[in-house]
């Protein structure tokens, strides 16, 4: 049957961008709905302003614990400035030129699943068919229902990353990536920062013992962290803001910043329409391939599947390449998980807990980074740092890391593809790490399993 385009990509993010470009790179007729900005949440209002914003404290900070360096000046407006740049003045028209210059039909309206056999989209007046449809519509932050949030002045990622000045005092609400990243960069900027964490520890997806040494971490920087704690409600109180916490405490802030996760963004997109469920949390779920359904596709947040841009960059890889014949298959086994505070928090595969569950005979390590190396020292006058590691004791393969250290973000790629490729133990023993590097921890950490 004849249809307008090969393919109809819903929302361009980083899932939907990197499926298109590689549809249209394999030479298929691509149309490219978008109904705010090409490059979607993680280049105007997540990963890109975020990133930039860390940078000009995380390396005052590394001035701070060089040795014989003055501590340099914090420029806001210089900071600022480099944001805005890097997040485009939020104009997308280059991005616009550059698909239509490619081949793609790019329309920027909202996008609807109208009908399928063969799926049939409207996008804004216009009615397009294709053979398939790629839905990469992302997702947006979950507002928590407090009582009276809705009377006080309150930041989703969205004004958070565009802040234009520093408030005085942040209430952070939710201890997980956002909490952490943008709790430190305004602490790091000179706000007061709380954040209210309702979670068993900070980052409570991840090691527990790595959410306590961030908690010690961010409160030597002065922030105030509340573990186990919800607000209950929001209110004003002349010029400020009062959260009452559920422990009877309360806290004054200028505004309440939200990083209590994120929902799948599917309203609105007609499945249900056409036959197509959404899971309980509205995410579209997809098979190994990333197929939702016969010639429907869904890549990135909306899979609720690892809310990350390198995830939606890999499931859009697989959609694209099995699109075009090459039948690929995802595996989740070794996702990065970085959080780029200062020093970087980074983890990959599973916890202990998770791997306990999955019935395996888990052997644990943990290196204190400064106790054991020589680079802790080299690098920062009061070192500090620590690697962990989780192992299949049967199968004697690494299974999982986690690190809170200088440049984690980076070492923490050889863990992952130690997992990813199921590298022997003995093999990771017999490794040579340059000398004096953060990499040598893996030998350390290694010798120290009870396997
Ligand atoms: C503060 C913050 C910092 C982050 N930092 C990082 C980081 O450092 N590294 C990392 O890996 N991840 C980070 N993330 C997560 C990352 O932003 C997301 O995982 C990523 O943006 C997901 O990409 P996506 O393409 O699935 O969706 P999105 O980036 O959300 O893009 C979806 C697009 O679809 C469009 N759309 C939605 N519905 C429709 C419709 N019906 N019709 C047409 N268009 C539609 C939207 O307008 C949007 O442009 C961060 C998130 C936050 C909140
Ligand atoms: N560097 C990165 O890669 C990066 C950075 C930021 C965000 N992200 C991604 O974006 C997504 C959203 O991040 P996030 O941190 O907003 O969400 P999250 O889902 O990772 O964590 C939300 C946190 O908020 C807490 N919480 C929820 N409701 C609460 C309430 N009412 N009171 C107090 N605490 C509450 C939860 O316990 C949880 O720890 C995540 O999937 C994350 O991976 C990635």
């Amino acid at each position: 049957m004849s249809t307008d385009f090969d393919v109809i990509v819903i929302g361009a993010g980083p899932g939907g961008e990197a499926a298109a470009a590689r549809l249209i790179k394999g030479g298929l007729r691509v149309a490219l709905a978008e109904r705010e900005l090409i490059g979607g949440e993680c280049a105007y209002w997540a990963c890109i302003p975020s990133k930039t914003l860390l940078r000009p404290p995380e390396a005052r900070a590394e001035a701070d614990g060089a040795a014989g360096l003055e501590r340099p000046g914090l420029d806001w407006p210089g900071v600022r400035d480099y944001r805005d740049y890097m997040i485009r003045h939020l104009d997308d028209s280059g991005q616009v030129t550059g698909y239509r210059d490619k081949g793609a039909t790019v329309l920027k309206d909202t996008a609807r699943i109208i009908g399928r056999d063969p799926w049939r989209v409207q996008v804004g007046d216009r009615r397009l068919s294709a053979e398939h449809v790629v839905v990469a519509t992302g997702s947006e932050a979950v507002r928590p229902p407090i009582a009276g949030l809705d009377q006080v002045e309150v930041w989703t990622n969205r004004e958070a990353t565009t802040l234009r000045e520093i408030p005085g005092r942040v209430a952070m609400i939710g201890g997980s990536a956002v909490g952490v990243e943008l709790g430190w960069f305004l602490a790091r900027m000179g706000s007061r920062v709380t954040v209210i964490q309702r979670g068993p520890s900070l980052l409570d997806r991840e090691e527990p013992r790595l959410g306590e040494l961030v908690a010690d971490r961010l409160t030597k920087d002065g922030i105030d962290v509340r573990v186990g704690r919800q607000a209950d409600a929001a209110r004003r109180d002349g010029d400020h803001t009062v959260l009452d916490l559920d422990d009877g405490t309360s806290v004054e802030t200028d505004v309440v910043v939200l990083g209590t996760g994120r929902r799948p963004r599917t309203d609105g997109l007609g499945l249900a329409d056409v036959g197509v469920e959404t899971d309980a949390r509205g995410a579209l779920p997809v098979d190994d391939h990333c197929q939702a359904a016969e010639g429907l596709w869904a890549v990135g947040d909306v899979t609720g599947t690892a809310l990350f841009t390198h995830v939606a960059l890999y499931q859009a890889r697989v959609a694209a390449d099995t699109i075009l014949g090459t039948t690929r298959r995802a595996t989740y086994t070794a996702v990065p998980r970085v959080v780029f505070a200062q020093p970087e928090i980074a983890a990959v595969g599973l916890t202990g807990a998770q791997a306990r569950e999955k019935g395996i005979n888990v052997a644990t390590s943990e290196l204190d980074l400064a106790a054991s190396l020589a680079r802790p020292w080299t690098y920062e006058t009061d070192p500090a740092g620590t690697l962990g590691l989780i192992a299949d004791r049967d199968r004697r393969v690494l299974i999982g890391a986690w690190a809170i250290a200088p440049m984690a973000g980076e070492w923490i790629h050889q863990a992952a593809l130690a997992i990813r490729a199921q590298l022997p133990i003995d093999t990771l023993l017999d490794t040579v790490a340059q000398f004096p590097t953060y990499s040598e921890a893996y030998l350390a950490a290694a010798e120290r399993l009870d396997l």
